[in-house]
């Protein structure tokens, strides 16, 4: 990825634009979780139910890890949103599907090293939830309008399985959307 996303606003600050979710615009950084055509699907239960097969990658295994579901009740912060972190699970993914109405913000970068101009924004909706994958730099879980629920798909397992970088003033993002 060459270009960068972010550009200087009219008062000098760092500024990204929140693009729409979809699974190839999120595909070096995880799965989209969404019933849509371009997946795989079919008719189960005698025809009552549509099963939309393997959406996402739960890879938790390392040091013997498994897999927890636990819910994320989370409250916006302030607009403007201003990103001051991101944080990386190199031990296992980990998948948000929101469980409410509201859309809420995903805000990655690559694996590797943390290069801040390769962080991208995306807006998703509530049909849509992500899985990160292992080692993808994220921000926390950032709700939108109002306080929201995720259920939440991670490991749970021995040895640091959380890395997290604090922005200086002066490599803080302002999300616009
Ligand atoms: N700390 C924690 O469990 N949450 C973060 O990993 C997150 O991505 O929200
Ligand atoms: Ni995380």
């Amino acid at each position: 990825m060459s270009e960068t996303h972010i550009y200087i606003d009219e008062k000098g600050y760092k500024t990204i634009v929140a693009k729409p979710l979809t699974a190839t615009n999120f595909a070096i950084f995880g799965d989209v979780i969404e019933c849509n055509e371009q997946v795989e699907n079919f008719t189960i239960n005698q025809g009552f139910t549509r099963r939309f097969h393997n959406l996402a990658d739960i890879d938790v295994s390392d040091n013997d890890g498994k897999a927890i579901i636990s819910i994320f009740r989370t409250i916006p912060l302030e607009q403007p949103i201003r990103i001051g972190m991101m944080e990386r699970h190199p031990k296992g993914s980990q998948a948000f599907i929101p469980i409410g109405n509201q859309p809420y913000l995903v805000v990655v970068a690559p694996k590797g090293e943390l290069n801040l101009s390769q962080i991208q924004v995306f807006i998703a909706s509530s049909d849509q939830g992500v899985n990160y994958h292992k080692g993808t730099w994220h921000h926390f879980c950032l709700a939108l309008n109002e306080q929201s629920d995720f259920l939440v798909v991670d490991r749970c397992g021995e040895g640091n399985n959380c890395d997290e970088i604090t922005f200086i003033d002066e490599q803080k993002i302002i999300i616009k959307f």
